[in-house]
């Protein structure tokens, strides 16, 4: 199978970082018309010349179909696809203005949000954020990109399985198609909330596993952290509709399991330095790449408390990154906690 592609789609990726290049890398490598935008006009000749994006996935080419540009209307004219990939705090700002783009161009697009997060102080997802800046956006349909993939994997033709999620079929549908191939498959998902909230709060447990890594702990630890990890985002997303199942697909277990154990997981190796006693703004500096659940583990401590959730794993990471907590005092305290039934 080379792609599964039912047609030749006009595909704008908004944001051309890791992860943003690798997805406009696929769909280029499928035959689609991609344009890549980006807001660092020096890019721009990097990835046009000489098919490389540097700062983001070092030496590996880029699919010579890719084009970029620092034009957002040039890179959403014609297009039939819209993904945003950039951080969730610039999320809404990028939503902003492709919906001024959208207006000025009179068109209709499927919105593609691959970002994994939860807005600060609003509690948004980047759908949600999307749905709210975008007013044609419900009628055009919104879909998202989770499950388990780096994008440093993705652009090596590590086989690669993600989900993507729309509460229309339809839209899921279009995406899988345009983006499916022999290395990258795609499974859809209606449940939106779930697969969002999956790749939200994988990242958390990941900068916990890279924190216990640096302990020196072993497997034990590691499973334990992923067993319970995964029964608390379970439970958060449940607070918000989601389907518990969904955690037990690509966008829940698979995606925790890839974030939390790879070398590639800028949040495993943020988790691995803060072990090391360094501080959240070294961490940050140094990694030069959005950190995402370092924000979000604050947004998802603030939800477990909105909603009655219990979410002792998450407190933990938070009194750690937020509250200046060693991470040995933090695990033994875990160790601690009133005994507990499994299945809460
Ligand atoms: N890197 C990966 O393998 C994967 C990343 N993701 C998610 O994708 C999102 C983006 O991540 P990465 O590509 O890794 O981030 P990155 O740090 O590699 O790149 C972010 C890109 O967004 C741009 N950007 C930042 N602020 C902006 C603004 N205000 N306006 C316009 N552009 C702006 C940056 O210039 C950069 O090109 C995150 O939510 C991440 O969790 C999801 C799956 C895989
Ligand atoms: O979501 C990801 C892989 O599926 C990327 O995770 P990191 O941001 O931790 O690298």
């Amino acid at each position: 199978m080379e792609n599964n592609i039912v047609g030749k789609e006009v595909i704008a990726v908004l944001g051309a970082g890791s992860w943003g290049t690798a997805l406009a890398h696929v769909a280029a490598e499928n035959g689609h018309d991609v344009r890549l935008w980006t807001y660092k006009p020096t890019q721009v000749n990097e990835i046009n010349e000489l098919h490389r994006n540097h700062q983001y996935l070092g030496d590996n080419p880029i699919h010579p179909a890719v084009v970029a540009t620092a034009d957002m209307q040039t890179a959403v004219r014609g297009a039939t696809m819209v993904l945003t990939v950039v951080p969730t705090k610039a999320t809404r700002q990028v939503a902003r203005q492709l919906a001024a783009v959208l207006v000025a161009l009179d068109q209709q697009v499927t919105l593609v949000a691959a970002t994994k997060g939860i807005e600060a102080n609003t509690y948004k997802r980047p759908s949600e954020m999307l749905a709210e800046e975008i007013p044609q956006a419900n009628r055009l349909g919104i879909g998202i990109i989770a499950g388990p993939s780096h994008a440093e994997g993705v652009i090596k033709h590590d086989p690669t399985l993600v989900t993507m999620a729309a509460e229309d079929l339809q839209i899921a549908k279009q995406m899988q198609a345009a983006f499916s191939n022999q290395f990258f498959r795609a499974y859809t998902n209606t449940d939106l909330v779930g697969s969002e909230f999956g790749g939200a709060l994988k990242n958390v447990i990941a900068i916990g596993a890279g924190a216990i890594e640096a302990l020196g702990f072993d497997a034990n630890a590691k499973a334990a952290l992923f067993t319970r990890g995964l029964a608390e985002m379970s439970r958060l997303g449940q607070a918000f509709g989601a389907n518990p199942l969904t955690f037990m697909g690509l966008a829940g277990v698979g995606d925790l399991f890839v974030t939390a154990t790879s070398v590639h997981s800028r949040n495993f190796r943020a988790g691995l330095e803060l072990g090391k006693n360094k501080s959240v703004d070294e961490v940050v500096s140094e990694m030069g790449m959005v950190i995402e659940g370092i924000s979000t583990t604050k947004v998802v401590h603030e939800l477990g408390r909105l909603k009655h959730v219990p979410m002792p794993i998450t407190d933990a990471i938070y009194s750690v990154l937020y509250e200046g907590k060693n991470t040995k005092e933090v695990v033994t305290a875990l160790m601690e906690r009133e005994l507990q039934q499994e299945g809460n």
